[in-house]
């Protein structure tokens, strides 16, 4: 299966965009198509310890979407210059098993599920998509990454931060606990990422504080861990806020696909039911 973003049909904002993504892997899905990637077994996963060497072996064993390839090198990628020099500024040499598969169906602007265990550099991923698929002569929000905890939304603030230190990119974290008025301030200063919890990132969409109308693509980092801290009706909320055209990344831990696919068959009944 082979997505085509040119060629997929148009579709209203309703509830289909984000089932259709989480359904893909049932493959019945008429109105989108989804890039797949999955890191099946690992033989080597980053220790907690060790910094910035998230290479899997070259012979990690995949299954993707049909056409996925692997590019060996960031310069292949068509990521841009300023960008590259952060992330070799960053210590990241050349790109993580799964980063060598996802990042170029990501930055063509495919919706993507991509799973991997731990420590195989999902999240490092998400940065430099963000990066790369951001304009930063905007400055509106045009990514939106949702976590399950504030420190997995902190840490990827400050890693896209650093990566994309020579784009001058502005994100900010919106996490539950912070300051809201600080959240205000700089939300109106105008930033071009924010990663955030969701009850904050809802709260401050609804306050109108975080517009939405330019945002592009939506990051569900660890959707399914988000399913299961309860998450569901707030990331529903927030994706009613969001535009029509919008892309989804989804990365999550591949022992937790299953629970994942059963609870959106679940998000998809409620909303049908709506
Ligand atoms: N291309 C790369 N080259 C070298 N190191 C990398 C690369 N990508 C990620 N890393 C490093 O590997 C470690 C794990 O990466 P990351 O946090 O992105 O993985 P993850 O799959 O999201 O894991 P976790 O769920 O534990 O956060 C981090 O220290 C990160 O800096």
């Amino acid at each position: 299966m082979q997505s085509d973003r040119a060629q997929k049909p148009q579709i209203q904002n309703t509830h289909n965009t984000i089932y259709s993504f989480a359904l893909t892997e049932i493959s019945t899905n008429p109105y989108k198509q989804t890039t797949k990637i999955s890191l099946m077994a690992t033989t080597s996963v980053v220790p907690a310890n060790r910094r910035r060497t998230a290479l899997q072996p070259e012979d990690a064993d995949f299954e993707t979407t049909e056409g996925v390839k692997a590019i060996a090198s960031f310069e292949e990628m068509g990521i841009k210059d300023d960008l590259l020099r952060g992330i070799y500024q960053y210590g990241f040499e050349k790109p993580s098993a799964i980063q060598q598969r996802a990042v170029t169906p990501i930055i063509q602007g495919r919706d993507v599920i991509a799973q991997a265990q731990s420590g195989t550099g999902k999240s490092s991923m998400i940065a430099l998509t963000v990066c790369q698929i951001v304009d930063t002569s905007v400055r509106e929000v045009q990514a939106l990454i949702v976590s399950p905890t504030r420190e997995l939304a902190s840490q990827t603030e400050k890693v896209i931060l650093a990566i994309g230190d020579f784009i001058n990119i502005q994100a900010h974290a919106c996490v539950g606990g912070k300051s809201v008025g600080e959240d205000i301030r700089k939300l109106e200063y105008g930033v071009h990422v924010v990663s955030g919890t969701p009850g904050r990132v809802c709260d401050m969409i609804k306050r109108r504080t975080l517009r939405t109308r330019a945002i592009k693509l939506l990051v569900l980092d660890e959707s399914d861990e988000m399913l299961s801290r309860g998450f569901k009706d707030q990331i529903y909320d927030v994706y009613r806020y969001l535009p029509p055209d919008l892309q989804v990344l989804s990365p999550l831990t591949y022992s937790s696909l299953h629970v994942f696919k059963m609870k959106f068959l679940q998000f998809n009944l409620n909303f049908n039911s709506n």
